[in-house]
């Protein structure tokens, strides 16, 4: 794994310490160094992001024991035929890659969300199978959860608004977590088929928690169309800014597309890139809350760009092209 050091030297994501946000501290200083790197990158590394260690390991051991259960086993908790209805299991191939090349991901992925969400209900395992996954990830959800307010509530303190300014708009939970497998696999096989393809995400913001394999890319902003790593940094959270948030903030932050490849010069073994797994969580805008351009973000010299909008409306429309609908 990168040191925090590395990481600063060799990218351009910043690394901020969250602690004197939590403890009250320091607000302001953590607030406008985030909402600095939300800008130049669109990305930020969070250290002392106030979910401990162990919950993080628990359920990258939970996300194991998933995927290394039999096919017919997960294929139990299928996600369903509808393109927009994204929870359950997806076997590896069943998401395509929308960069330049369309080809299928090679990951299989667990999609879940809060449990009394009646538009997109849950898809468990059958009883008596892994019987504590469905409690873990609902844990590892509403710990999630409580990181992204916290992260919001320090954008709004950033923008210059209200600290809970952005909490109304999110009280829903609208939010979605994710357990990726990033399966072993030739070199080659990885050269022609992407781990997961070039993106931007359409949320809010993005938390996403990895393993020390790497691989993740995020598009250079001073030269667009090639791309930096953002090495996984132990004990640190990496967080991107999704397209509504841009969108809302009237293209002030940005979303930066990025993807997932083979990490560079990673070893393989017997010929094969090794496996990889990774928990993004999704925290979206209340479906049903029409929002308009975050006071601040515009006036008279910079108009605002985009009509209201609610966040199901938007999301719904972008993720139904990323499944091929067929399973
Ligand atoms: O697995 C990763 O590192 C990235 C996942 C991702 O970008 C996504 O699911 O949107
Ligand atoms: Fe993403």
């Amino acid at each position: 794994m990168a040191s925090p050091e590395d990481v600063v030297k060799n990218a351009k994501i910043s690394v901020v310490d969250f602690a004197a946000f939590l403890d009250g501290s320091n607000k302001q200083a953590v607030a406008d160094n985030i909402l600095a790197s939300f800008k130049t990158t669109g990305f930020v590394y969070l250290l002392n992001y106030g979910v401990r260690p162990e919950q993080v390991a628990t359920i990258f051991d939970v996300s194991k024991e998933f995927f290394a259960q039999p096919m017919d086993v997960k294929s139990s908790a299928p996600r369903l035929a509808s393109g927009t209805h994204h929870r359950g299991y997806s076997p590896v191939g069943h998401t395509k890659n929308h960069g330049p090349s369309y080809v299928s991901e090679v990951n299989e992925r667990f999609e879940c969300g809060r449990e009394d969400d009646k538009r997109m209900p849950n898809v468990w395992l059958p009883d008596g199978k892994m019987p504590e996954f469905r409690e873990s990830c609902l844990d590892f959800f509403w710990a999630c959860n409580e990181v992204a307010s916290n992260i919001l509530r320090a954008l709004a303190l950033g923008l210059g608004l209200r600290e809970d300014y952005f909490h109304q708009y999110h009280a829903a939970a609208d939010n979605q977590l994710t357990l990726f497998h990033y399966v072993s696999a030739p070199l080659e096989v990885l050269e022609q088929n992407d781990r997961i393809g070039e993106h931007s995400d359409t949320t809010s913001v993005t938390l996403l928690f990895q393993d020390d394999v790497g691989g993740l890319e995020f598009e250079d902003p001073a030269a667009p169309g090639s791309f930096l790593p953002a090495p996984p940094i132990s004990g640190a959270l990496i967080v991107n800014i999704g397209d509504f948030m841009m969108r809302w903030s009237n293209d002030t932050i940005r979303s930066t597309v990025h993807r997932v490849r083979p990490p560079p010069g990673c070893q393989t073994q017997d010929g094969k890139v090794p496996s990889r797994y990774s928990i993004p969580f999704f925290c979206n805008a209340n479906f049903d809350t029409v929002v308009d351009c975050i006071p601040g973000t515009w006036d008279a010299e910079h108009p605002k760009k985009y009509e209201p909008i609610t966040a199901g409306k938007y999301i719904l429309d972008q993720i139904a092209e990323t499944y091929d609908g067929e399973s």
